[in-house]
This record gives structure tokens, C-alpha cells and sequence, in this order.
């Protein structure tokens, strides 16, 4: 199956945050692709990997960054796919240079940033812009918001009976 969404992070190191995301596009059941591109360190394929990705048929790209987190905003500079951005927590200042790296856009040229380390919330936003055209998409999306709902309610209930 071709992939939908193209999850790409700077360095193998993100990879256990940028994972969430693949995790919570596996529960959708969308396909992705995932990989290693840095703005930093490759450039040249930074530039390929954003220009090729509508013919690729890629829909979405989530992009995971730490520190100098320029790779989001570089990607959304080349294509105009929707961006998604995920500030990875960095080892000197906790994700904050990431966050601020990532967030603050030049109007123009957006990137959807989530929290520091919040991929999760990066796969299910990107299932989220899938569901607007796509109707099994949407039902499961909605599900999973359903289950989270029912979920939180039988705790609360649990934590008044005791
Ligand atoms: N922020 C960027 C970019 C980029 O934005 O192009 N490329 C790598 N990095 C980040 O450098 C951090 C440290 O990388 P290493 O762990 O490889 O030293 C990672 O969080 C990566 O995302």
C-alpha cells in the first residue's frame, strides 16, 4: 500500500518519540513511511525527500526535530503538503529551543506544531487531515475519541464509588 503519511526525523535518536506516531497510524490502519532526513546534515535529500513527496502520493508529513530544529519548517518551505511538527525534547535545554525552532513560523509557510515529545498527538492530527476525505478514516478516528471519552468516564465513576 503506498504511504499516506510521510513520518521523517532528524536523527535515529528521535526515534523513540517519532515511533508514537507510527503506533497510533498503525491502530488507524494508515499507511506511512519512515525514515531519517536532516535540513542539517542532508540537505540534498532534505530537498528530494520534500520535492518528490505529492508525486510519492504522500498526503501528510510529520516531521520530529531536537535543538535546532529547523527540519519541519525547511520541509514545509519546499512543499505545500501540510506539516505537521514535532519538537523532540533535547538533552541541554528540555525541548524548549525545539519547540521555539519549530513553532514560530514566518507567515506563509505554517507548520502544525505539537508538544514537546507529543507524537502521538502529531499521528492522530495527521489521521484527522486524512479524515476529511476519507470516511473509514474519519469512523475510526471518531471511535478512537469515543473510547477515550468512555475510558475517562469509568474512571471517574470508579473514583466517586470509592
Ligand atoms: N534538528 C535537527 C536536524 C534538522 O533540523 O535538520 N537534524 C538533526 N537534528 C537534531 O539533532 C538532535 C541530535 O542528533 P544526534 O542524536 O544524532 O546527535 C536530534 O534531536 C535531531 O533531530
Amino acid at each position: 500500500m503506498k504511504p499516506l503519511v510521510g513520518i521523517i526525523m532528524g536523527s535515529d535518536s528521535d526515534l523513540p518519540v517519532m515511533e508514537q506516531a507510527a503506533e497510533i497510524l498503525d491502530q488507524f490502519s494508515i499507511s506511512y513511511e519512515m525514515t531519517i532526513v536532516s535540513a542539517h546534515r542532508t540537505p540534498d535529500r532534505l530537498y528530494s525527500y520534500a520535492k518528490s513527496a505529492v508525486d510519492r502520493g504522500l498526503k501528510v508529513i510529520i516531521a520530529g526535530a531536537g535543538g535546532a530544529a529547523h527540519l519541519p519548517g525547511m520541509v514545509a518551505s519546499l512543499t505545500s503538503l501540510p506539516v505537521i511538527g514535532v519538537p523532540v525534547k533535547s538533552r541541554t535545554l528540555d525541548g524548549v529551543d525545539s519547540l521555539y525552532s519549530i513553532v514560530q513560523m514566518p507567515p506563509g509557510v505554517p507548520v502544525a506544531t505539537v508538544a514537546i515529545n507529543g507524537a502521538k498527538n502529531a499521528g492522530i492530527l495527521a489521521a484527522q487531515i486524512l479524515a476529511t476525505s476519507d470516511d473509514a478514516i474519519y469512523a475510526s478516528v471518531d471511535k478512537y475519541k469515543k473510547d477515550l471519552e468512555s475510558m475517562v468516564l469509568e474512571k471517574a465513576q470508579k473514583m466517586e464509588n470509592k
